[in-house]
């Protein structure tokens, strides 16, 4: 593992406040913007045809989510991706439960096929892509990180993009680097909409942080580690837990994060 700079990319992140448009589920929109507006980024969540393939060209990072899905979005997440590859806008893919339907299944696959610059799922979600049975349950996970690392190397290999798998330990590679990131609260799966809004991070982190996706998203996911940790010990439960990750993710400072963040 080369050593990652996630001081200075956090710091680079802050100073740009990066634009992210974030198109994501109805759960999640809430949560997703007032994530990114506690680390430091700016979120705007456009969505419809008419106008998502034009804000993604002015944006510095576009990410989908496929959470909740009818024609109408995706018909806004094609467009938003032609928008943001004739711009050169980094963008992010977080396939929810596309196991779960075929609708939902074909929807992923087709937005896959546009080429995004990172994949950000649970485990579950980067294991079907295999066609393995996934052990997912709707939204949530049922499979080990460990059990969807090789499915995340080839599709890194095999479409040139970032793959990103989250669980208790996280794993990030480009094919060729690989990462393990550490940290997090068991309570974070127990808030609805946080891989969701880790998603809408990853991409402001990419926006700001151009020339390396891969450090992009390891730091993403390194400030989410820093941050679930120190906010468990905050927490009574979920509910305090969401308040103190928010006002955690606002207060770790660069120095803060290279300190404690959990990479191997
Ligand atoms: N058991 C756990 N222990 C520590 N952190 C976790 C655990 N489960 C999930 N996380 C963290 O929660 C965040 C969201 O990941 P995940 O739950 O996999 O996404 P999703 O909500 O899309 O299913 C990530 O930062 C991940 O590291
Ligand atoms: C509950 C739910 N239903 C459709 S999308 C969604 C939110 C999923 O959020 P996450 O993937 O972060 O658990
Ligand atoms: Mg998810």
């Amino acid at each position: 593992m080369t050593t990652i700079a996630v001081d200075t990319i956090l710091e680079k992140m802050r100073a740009e406040t990066p634009l992210v448009q974030c198109i994501t589920n109805y759960v999640a929109m809430n949560i997703a913007a007032n994530v990114l507006l506690a680390a430091g980024a700016s979120p705007a969540m456009i969505h419809a045809e008419e106008e998502a393939g034009e804000f993604a060209g002015i944006v510095s990072a576009l990410t989908i989510n496929i959470g909740t899905l009818s024609p109408p979005w995706i018909a806004g997440m094609k467009a938003a991706a032609a928008g943001a590859k004739a711009a050169g806008t980094p963008w992010v893919l977080d396939p929810v439960a596309h196991f779960a339907t075929s609708y939902r299944a074909r929807a992923a696959q087709e937005i896959l096929d546009l080429g995004p610059t990172i994949l950000r799922g649970n485990a579950s979600e980067i294991l079907a892509f295999s066609g393995a049975t996934s052990g997912g349950k709707g939204v949530d996970a049922g499979d080990t990180v460990e059990a969807a690392e090789e499915t995340a190397r080839a599709l890194a290999r095999e479409r040139k993009m970032v793959v990103a798998v989250t669980g208790e330990t996280d794993f990030v590679t480009d094919g060729e680097r690989e990462a393990r990131i550490g940290g997090g609260s068991a309570l974070m799966p127990q808030v609805t909409a946080l891989g969701c809004a880790l998603t809408c991070l990853v991409g402001a982190f990419a926006g700001a942080w151009r020339d390396d996706a891969f450090e992009a998203t390891v730091t993403a996911l390194a400030l989410y580690g820093v941050a679930g940790k120190r906010a468990h010990q905050l927490a009574q439960g979920p509910g305090s837990f969401q308040v103190a990750f928010l006002d955690t993710l606002a207060a770790i400072n660069p120095a803060e994060l290279k300190a404690k963040v959990e990479i191997a």
